[in-house]
């Protein structure tokens, strides 16, 4: 297959690439945090000796931690149902989060390690200038040497405003703060070719050099019991970061050395190569934080001109218009066949882009009664995506 590197030369770069890790965003998940009994505290104490190890070789670390409603849920004795309400769930996080980060505190103070909890919501990141804040904290937390531990703010997150899940938010994590690598803990030791716990033929695969279609349909949606995104958001988080220029593991949070022997080269897990290019922060924000309020579906000619010549989304490729917005609103842009190819911040609302696609850039003056720009979305605000690196 095609997105197999040689596992020699995979293994090379692999330490080339932990070798320079300066700056390193780790997320453990539910399955690998808690058991039948609530948190495990054994494998909490092991993390906190791996992370303050890193910290202790000059790197920089975020924590990103999911397990509070698992917490929540053996703290109350509530037993899991198919349709949970969202509240039920939001219950459960607020009474598990504070279990969560009193473990977690303790267990580092063994190592005379600081940790900051830091609790953040969609719509946080969303606003530009609350994003830059959350930025400013963390790395004031990272000059004094403090490890912050991130958490969704379940209890205020409502549900069309959430991340899907923490993997998103440890991928949006690594690219806000320009981190070298994302390393993501959960309970199998790594990407299989199917579903292990389903498929008795999975086979491990060490290494990706780039996150094709075929990599995407390995990882099903299914988790483990306690899990939310299963290994497809595990994949997308990876392609997040790679489209940033960093690369991403995913590997077994039980080992109780992982991160050592990731570090010391050894081949375990799966190993994700970094994409070719490397969107600029204010892209990636564009792109990957904001969600978008609607859609522009374009002609081949447009599409030609965005993916392949680097140009700005003028009025006369816009073949259709879905949602409504308002002029500087997040869009993404479909091809005919509905794929995405671009995101990016419209210069008009959906009801003047209804009146001008498919007309000449001259013609909108007259249509509208007025105009501010020439583009829709201007070359600056926009992003190809589906693509490494995008642009
Ligand atoms: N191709 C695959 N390779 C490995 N695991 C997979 C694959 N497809 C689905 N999975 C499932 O993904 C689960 C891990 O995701 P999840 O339960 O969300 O963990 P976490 O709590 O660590 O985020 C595994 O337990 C496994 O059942
Ligand atoms: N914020 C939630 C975790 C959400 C989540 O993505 O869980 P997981 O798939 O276990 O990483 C919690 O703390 O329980």
């Amino acid at each position: 297959m095609t997105f197999q590197v040689n596992k020699d030369d995979g293994l090379f770069y692999r330490q080339t690439l932990f070798d320079q890790a300066k700056r390193v965003v780790i997320k453990v998940g539910s399955a690998v945090l808690t058991d039948e009994n609530g948190l495990d505290l054994n494998i909490i104490g092991n993390i906190a000796r791996q992370v303050s190890f890193l910290q202790s070789t000059g790197r920089q670390v975020i924590l990103v931690s999911s397990g509070a409603v698992a917490a929540g849920r053996k703290r109350l004795g509530v037993v899991k149902t198919a349709h949970e309400e969202l509240r039920v769930k939001q219950a459960l996080a607020a009474t598990g989060q504070g279990l969560l980060m009193q473990a977690y505190e303790q267990a580092f103070a063994d190592f005379n390690q600081p940790v900051a909890q830091v609790l953040l919501t969609h719509a946080d990141l969303s606003h530009r200038g609350r994003y830059l804040n959350v930025r400013n904290t963390i790395l004031t937390l990272f000059e004094f040497g403090v490890v912050p531990i991130i958490n969704e703010n379940d209890t205020v997150s409502a549900e069309e405003l959430r991340f899907s899940d923490n993997d998103t938010l440890g991928a949006l994590m690594t690219n806000m703060i320009g981190a070298d690598m994302f390393i993501i803990l959960t309970d199998v030791d790594s990407l299989y070719t199917g579903n292990p716990s389903v498929d008795p033929d999975a086979r491990p695969i060490y290494t990706v050099a780039s996150i094709t279609r075929d990599i995407e349909r390995m990882a099903g949606q299914s988790t483990s019991l306690v899990g939310t995104g299963g290994m497809m958001a595990k994949i997308r988080a990876a392609k997040m970061v790679a489209a940033c220029g960093s690369c991403s593991f995913i590997g077994p949070g039980r080992h109780p050395d992982i991160l050592r022997a990731l570090f010391s080269g050894e081949l375990v897990g799966t190993f994700f190569l970094p994409g070719k290019g490397k969107i600029n922060r204010r892209k990636h924000w564009i792109a990957y934080v904001l969600k978008p309020q609607g859609f522009l579906v374009v002609d081949d000619g447009a599409r030609r001109a965005l993916v392949e010549q680097g140009k700005s989304l003028l009025p006369s490729g816009v073949t259709e218009v879905r949602g409504s917005f308002a002029i500087g609103a997040p869009v993404q842009c479909l091809d005919r066949s509905g794929a995405v190819i671009a995101a990016g911040l419209s210069n008009y609302a959906s009801i003047d882009i209804e009146r001008i696609k498919g007309k000449k850039t001259r013609e909108i003056e007259a249509i509208l009664g007025g105009k501010d720009s020439d583009e829709i979305i201007h070359r600056d605000n926009l992003v190809i995506m589906g693509r490494e690196g995008g642009q």
